[in-house]
């Protein structure tokens, strides 16, 4: 769908030059994007993908590609931004920031299989780990001040009913927020929206997280019910696959085992984490952005999932058997 500014093999022959790749020899868009203009780049040292950011900034974009950087240089799979010959990760293409990122094999598992959720518990651990000596700071910009922020944007929109599931549970994570629990939890940088199309298999095998331009600093528990309340269940009901769950969070657990406090929160950090889509899915539904082009996800999805997490159990993070 998406290719919002052209690029051609002219317009990069010079562009390149300040790169390690040799001549650029084949461009062409990705069509399946919506933020950003994406391209698979052919050069004579190989396949990576170009992408013109089309909302975020020169200022915004260091965080996110320093990161993917750091994780690439200790052995997490997720696509390695080339540096130019002044160690730049974002260079001008048009006058819009843009980076070259090495290209991962495969496509995205959009059925997944346990063994598919234990490949992506195993490496969402090591990724967190490896994401502890990461130097910046930055916030996830989508949590609970983005909450506050934006309920009253929705609030006009909704039905009473929905209002008050809305603010029922904005209220309940502020509570859980200012506990001691929340405040033991280990936190670090994070991906934030490791759903199933921001990972590449080829056949059963990972080759890669991508698309980190939510990651900001949080829980790693959040991080972990983001990426349960995609990949574990079924998409028709939302409700979690218990095989599947387990497959993931045994696979995390064995690379860096959950704490206490984190067994605790557990069930809190579902919800929280399926209030932070129905938020975002309802403000890009009713305030959507002139360069959204696509139809909107469907916010009634992510309510499904928060009131199924808020009403019935869910499997326990740690499990004997
Ligand atoms: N590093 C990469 N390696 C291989 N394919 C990629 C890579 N980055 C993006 N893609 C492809 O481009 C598509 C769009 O990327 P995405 O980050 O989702 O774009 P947008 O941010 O515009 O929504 C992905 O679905 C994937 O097929
Ligand atoms: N995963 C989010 C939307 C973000 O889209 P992405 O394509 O950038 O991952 C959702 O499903 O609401």
């Amino acid at each position: 769908m998406a290719v919002f500014t052209s690029v051609t093999l002219d317009d990069l022959s010079s562009w390149m030059e300040q790169f390690p790749l040799g001549k650029a020899l084949a461009i062409k868009g990705i069509t399946s994007g919506i933020e950003n203009s994406n391209f698979f780049l052919t050069t004579e040292s190989g396949e990576y993908v170009l992408t013109i950011f089309e909302n975020l900034n020169f200022e915004q974009l260091p965080f996110y590609l320093k990161l993917m950087r750091h994780l690439a240089d200790r052995g997490i799979l997720v696509p390695a931004p080339v540096p130019n010959a002044h160690g730049e990760l974002v260079v001008s293409l048009h006058g819009k920031p843009a980076a070259i990122v090495s290209k991962l094999e495969g496509c995205s598992q959009m059925a997944p299989a346990p063994l598919h959720c234990a490949e992506v518990g195993a490496m969402l651990a090591k990724m967190h780990l490896a994401g502890q000596d990461f130097p910046m700071y930055q916030a996830n910009l989508r949590s609970l001040d983005w909450w506050h922020e934006t309920t009253p944007k929705v609030m006009p929109f909704l039905s009473d009913e929905l209002k008050h599931l809305l603010c029922a549970e904005v209220h309940f994570q502020d509570a859980f927020d200012s506990t001691a629990i929340y405040r033991a939890l280990p936190r670090g940088p994070i991906h934030a929206d490791l759903f199933r199309n921001n990972v590449m298999f080829e056949g059963d095998r990972l080759t890669g997280f991508f698309d980190f331009y939510f990651a900001g600093c949080d829980t790693w528990i959040f991080d972990v019910a983001v990426t349960v309340n995609d990949w574990c269940i079924d998409v028709a009901t939302g409700e979690l696959d218990v095989e599947r769950v387990r497959a993931l969070l045994k696979a995390y657990h064995e690379v860096r085992p959950f704490t206490d406090d984190e067994s605790v929160a557990w069930k809190p950090m579902l919800r929280a984490a399926a209030l932070r889509f129905w938020l975002s899915r309802l403000y890009d539904y009713y305030q959507p952005r002139d360069a959204e082009m696509l139809t909107p996800h469907d916010p009634a999805h992510f309510e499904r999932i928060l009131r199924l997490r808020e009403s019935f159990p869910v499997p326990p993070l740690t499990c004997d058997v």
